[in-house]
């Protein structure tokens, strides 16, 4: 059987159409939906991430505000930052490219970002709402991923679904997303036991771990449906995921393609995000 692989970046494509609608009926009330976005230092993903955020915001009309530090900048440097953002009417969402250097702690970094301009939905607040199945700003990652299913009719309600990776940015949030979707959920990470045993049981299997082309089709059933969030060079300086899609493409009844499928989805949602926050200001007049 072909693999059908789902195609992120034409559901971007759609969905952004009704993004843009949404930026010029602000526009026309005087709302200019606005993300900050604060990088520290020049780490290779999240450089990728930067660029193609800032080309998506300029075609959706959404202004953005791009604020750089040096790898050495303090703790308290950055927090009197997002202090200055928080307190700046003008800004909707902003965000923290993570991961951040190690001298800075990045929980505290979250924290501080005020819950109805975390973008990001890294908030302990807004995580929390998640886990209770309560509306709030959610991580774009696993959301994208939600979309992405629900566009192509795949069923989440029941299934076995098994995440690898626990990050706060990726693998929680989406046992959260799928449990929301009454998934069975298994979460499994560096120190799981017979990953491959616990893999090969799961109708969807979202891999988030940030190691080139690890999973190969030994660890999937057939007809299995994958999820690839990985973003990594290879040796060869080309951009792979998680999954070696060459060897899972002959076993597996749906893939994500990187690039192409999960990385659109997330500044897909990021910029819904912005406008979903930008859109609170009406009420709030
Ligand atoms: N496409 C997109 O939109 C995005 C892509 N990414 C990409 O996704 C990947 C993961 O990112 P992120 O979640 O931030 O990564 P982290 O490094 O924060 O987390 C990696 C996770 O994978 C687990 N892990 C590592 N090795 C193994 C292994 N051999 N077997 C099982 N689990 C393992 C780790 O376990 P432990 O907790 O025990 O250490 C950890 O939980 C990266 O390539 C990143 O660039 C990230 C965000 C968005
Ligand atoms: N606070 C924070 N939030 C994040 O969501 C976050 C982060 N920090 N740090 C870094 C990771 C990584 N990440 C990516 C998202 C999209 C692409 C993306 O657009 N990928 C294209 C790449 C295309 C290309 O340029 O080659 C694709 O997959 O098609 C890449 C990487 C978000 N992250």
């Amino acid at each position: 059987m072909n693999v059908n692989l789902i195609d992120g970046k034409k559901v971007s494509k759609e969905l952004q159409i009704k993004l843009k609608k949404r930026v010029s009926s602000l526009r026309q009330k005087g709302i200019l939906p606005k993300l900050a976005v604060i990088l520290v230092g020049n780490n290779a993903a999240s450089k990728v991430y930067v660029r193609n955020k800032q080309i998506t915001a300029e075609k959706l009309g959404i202004e953005t505000l791009n604020i750089n530090f040096d790898k050495n900048i303090s703790e308290n440097e950055l927090i009197k930052k997002i202090d200055e953002l928080n307190n700046d009417a003008t800004v909707d969402g902003i965000l923290v490219q993570l991961p951040l250097p190690k001298q800075i702690d990045e929980s505290k970094v979250t924290q501080r970002i005020l819950p109805n301009k975390d973008v990001d939905g890294f908030h302990p607040v807004n995580m929390g709402k998640l886990f209770t199945n309560e509306i709030g700003p959610q991580p774009c990652t696993p959301r994208g991923i939600m979309e992405l299913l629900k566009y192509y009719n795949l069923e989440i309600s029941g299934k076995n679904v098994v995440i690898i990776g626990r990050s706060n940015i990726v693998g929680r949030p989406m046992a959260a997303f799928m449990l929301n979707e009454d998934a069975t959920v298994t979460i499994t990470h560096s120190k799981t036991k017979n990953l491959k045993k616990i893999t090969r049981q799961a109708d969807i299997v979202i891999v988030a771990i940030g190691k080139a082309e690890f999973i190969d089709a030994t660890y999937l059933k057939d007809d299995a449906i994958v999820i690839d969030v990985g973003m990594n060079r290879n040796k060869a300086g080309k951009l792979v995921g998680d999954v070696n899609q060459t060897s899972v493409s002959k076993k597996v009844k749906y893939l994500t393609p990187v690039p192409g499928g999960v990385g659109p989805m997330t500044i897909t949602m990021l910029m819904q995000q912005t406008i979903e926050l930008a859109e609170k200001r009406i009420n709030n007049e």
